[in-house]
């Protein structure tokens, strides 16, 4: 029977082989084999934040690789450095070249970003050769061996330990990072900026964060290698390299740590063993390996989109879920506004696109403690009112005003900040995460925990916070069965309440839904408005937008209705109901 133990005993045994393995009578070319697919794997943690978890397409990795390795070959055969003091310098020399190339390229989308790398990728190639400090196209040679007093790491059997040390310790400082409140933001980067922004997430800087964290770790990989070879030139960090280590994580499974390393070794067994069985086998010292090679991974990429390490996952004993830390501190929370207090006040708010004036002068106010619905048909101008009031939209005249302050030029993070939490007509969730986890992104803002902390693990104090409110706010919304499943498992009105649950880890003073009905069925819509209304009793201000007019009259304190961009009414349900204008414009047999 399965015990929840059963993966740590599998791991435990693992590492024990891992450690045993070059004292057992193993040829030294299946040594040299594993210090390969090492280094290569500490390319590949870094690809898999990068790409994989950050959807941040990178070519051009192995170049980093390089600039770790030339800083030491550099620093210990010209100027005498120790190796130990070359490895901060050659892994900060990836972050210091990491910082304007990741300004430049992060900036960039869609397709434009992987041939960003591609270009840069082949420039920094074509670089090293021409320098002549680097020794050009022949490279460096007689770079010093690693060494603890008198002994030195000269056999592969020895170096083995440096290299599988530096692989675990980074693995486990990924898996941290990952499991942390900034980890959790750059895992956030998939979906789409929009959604992080709004919980506060810094998209730029975490763009930038991972993209200097893969090439440190690929620095990391480089300055290895050159004290592994003792010797290097520049085509170890070319291109085709690059494309390579991209490989080995989409095959290993690019959203998944220990899938970089076991990606390394797929990609790496497999070449040799082509390499050497082909010829055998078909007679003829062509190079067809290549070609067969190929073939196979995308044959594996068919199978498995994911990569293979999801399906090694299915076949290791199920680890049991994350405990929740028993005692947390409470998170600061905002000190409550009195009711009646006007919370946005929307002046004449002006919206145009081209000649389509979207939003005409818009005026209305959503008080603390009210729940207020913006209504309209379709194209009247609802989620652009929205966007105005959230920052993802900017206005062309007029003003908009939260707790007295205008919210003009904030974006969207700073307008969350103020305590303004919203919701999406298209919900963004992130399926592969949890429940618990999708909620704690709410609460971004309320830790403040960096990289550094993450890594090292030193966050857990403030992290078991983050993830106690979390849970405190799944419960508030009644998902706590659902907490630690795939959010993705998730039937639509349960990710709508998620998504409400996740504005509120904000600790917000207003939560602004779009459409949180849409596309529920009657008695979750029910729930639903059960839900808001347990809310507004313990203070919660709400603006919505809604389609389904029933389920608005039953619920709102104040109406506001728009039509082609302009107000045409505004009320209690029951007096905007009996208003001709909005039976002309809107609710017709409803009313
Ligand atoms: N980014 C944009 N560029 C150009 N036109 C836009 C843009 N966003 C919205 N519009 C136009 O502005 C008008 C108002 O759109 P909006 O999406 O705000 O309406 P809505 O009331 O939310 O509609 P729905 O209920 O269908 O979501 C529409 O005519 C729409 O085509």
């Amino acid at each position: 029977m399965t015990t929840p133990s059963s993966r740590f005993l599998l791991v435990a045994g693992a590492l024990m082989l891992l450690a045993l393995l070059p004292l057992l009578p193993v040829p030294p070319f299946w040594i040299t084999l594993l210090n390969n697919i090492g280094i290569a794997s500490l390319v590949t943690i870094g690809l898999v934040l990068l790409t994989g978890v950050g959807g941040l397409t990178s070519f051009g990795q192995a170049a980093f690789c390089g600039f770790g390795a030339y800083t030491t070959a550099v620093l210990t055969t010209a100027y005498g450095f120790s190796p130990w003091l070359t490895l901060p310098l050659s892994v900060a020399m990836g972050a210091i070249i990491a910082l304007p190339l990741g300004l430049i390229t992060v900036r960039l989308s869609g397709h434009f970003l992987p041939l960003g790398t591609l270009a840069w990728g082949i420039a920094i190639y074509y670089l090293f050769g021409q320098i002549d400090l680097l020794g050009r196209h022949d490279g460096i040679s007689g770079i010093p061996p690693l060494a603890i007093g008198d002994f030195r790491f000269l056999s592969g059997s020895s170096i083995y330990y440096v290299i599988w040390t530096f692989v675990i310790l980074t693995a486990l400082a990924a898996q941290n990072l990952l499991n942390s409140r900034i980890g959790r933001a750059i895992r956030a980067l998939r979906g789409g900026g929009q959604a992080p922004e709004a919980f506060g997430v810094n998209v730029a800087r975490a763009k930038l964060t991972v993209f200097v964290l893969a090439s440190m770790t690929a620095a990391l990989a480089g300055w290895l290698y050159a004290h592994m070879q003792r010797a290097i030139n520049p085509t170890p960090f070319s291109i085709s390299m690059g494309i390579e280590y991209l490989l080995m994580a989409v095959v290993g499974g690019a959203g998944h740590v220990w899938g970089a390393i076991f990606g390394a070794s797929l990609v790496l067994v497999l070449k040799e063993a082509l390499q050497r069985l082909l010829p055998e086998l078909i007679g003829t010292s062509a190079n067809f390996e290549m070609i067969v090679f190929g073939a196979l991974l995308v044959a594996i990429l068919q199978l498995a989109r994911d990569g293979l390490w999801p399906l090694v996952l299915r076949l290791l004993p199920a680890g049991s879920p994350p405990s929740l830390p028993p005692a947390a501190a409470d998170l600061e929370k905002r000190r409550p506004v009195p009711a009646g207090t006007p919370l946005i006040r929307v002046d004449k708010a002006r919206k145009t696109f081209g000649g389509l004036v979207a939003v005409n002068d818009v005026s209305f106010e959503v008080k603390a403690g009210q729940i207020v619905g913006l209504i309209g048909p379709n194209g009247a101008g609802k989620s652009t009112t929205f966007d105005l009031i959230t920052g993802m939209n900017h206005l062309t005249a007029g003003q908009i005003l939260f707790n007295g302050k205008p919210l003009s030029g904030l974006s969207p993070r700073e307008i969350a900040r103020l305590g303004v939490a919203r919701t999406f007509q298209h919900p963004k969730i992130l399926p592969d995460m949890s429940v618990l986890e999708n909620v704690a992104l709410g609460a971004h803002l309320r830790g403040y925990s960096g990289v550094v902390k993450s890594v090292l693990h030193l966050d857990r104090p403030e992290e078991a916070s983050l993830l106690a409110e979390a849970k405190r706010q799944i419960e508030r919304v009644g998902l706590g069965p659902y907490m630690h499943r795939p959010a993705g498992d998730l039937a639509l009105g349960q990710v709508r309440i998620l998504e409400i649950a996740r504005a509120l880890a904000l600790d917000p003073v207003v939560l602004l839904l779009d459409e949180p009905a849409a596309g529920l069925r009657h008695g979750e819509k029910q729930e639903l408005a059960v839900l808001l209304r347990k809310l507004r009793e313990e203070g919660m201000s709400i603006l919505l937008v809604e389609h389904d007019m029933s389920f608005v009259m039953g619920l709102v304190d104040h109406l506001v209705v728009l039509d082609f961009g302009t107000r045409i009414a505004e009320g209690k349900p029951q007096e905007v109901r009996e208003n001709p204008a909005v039976i002309a414009a809107y609710l017709g047999g409803v009313a």
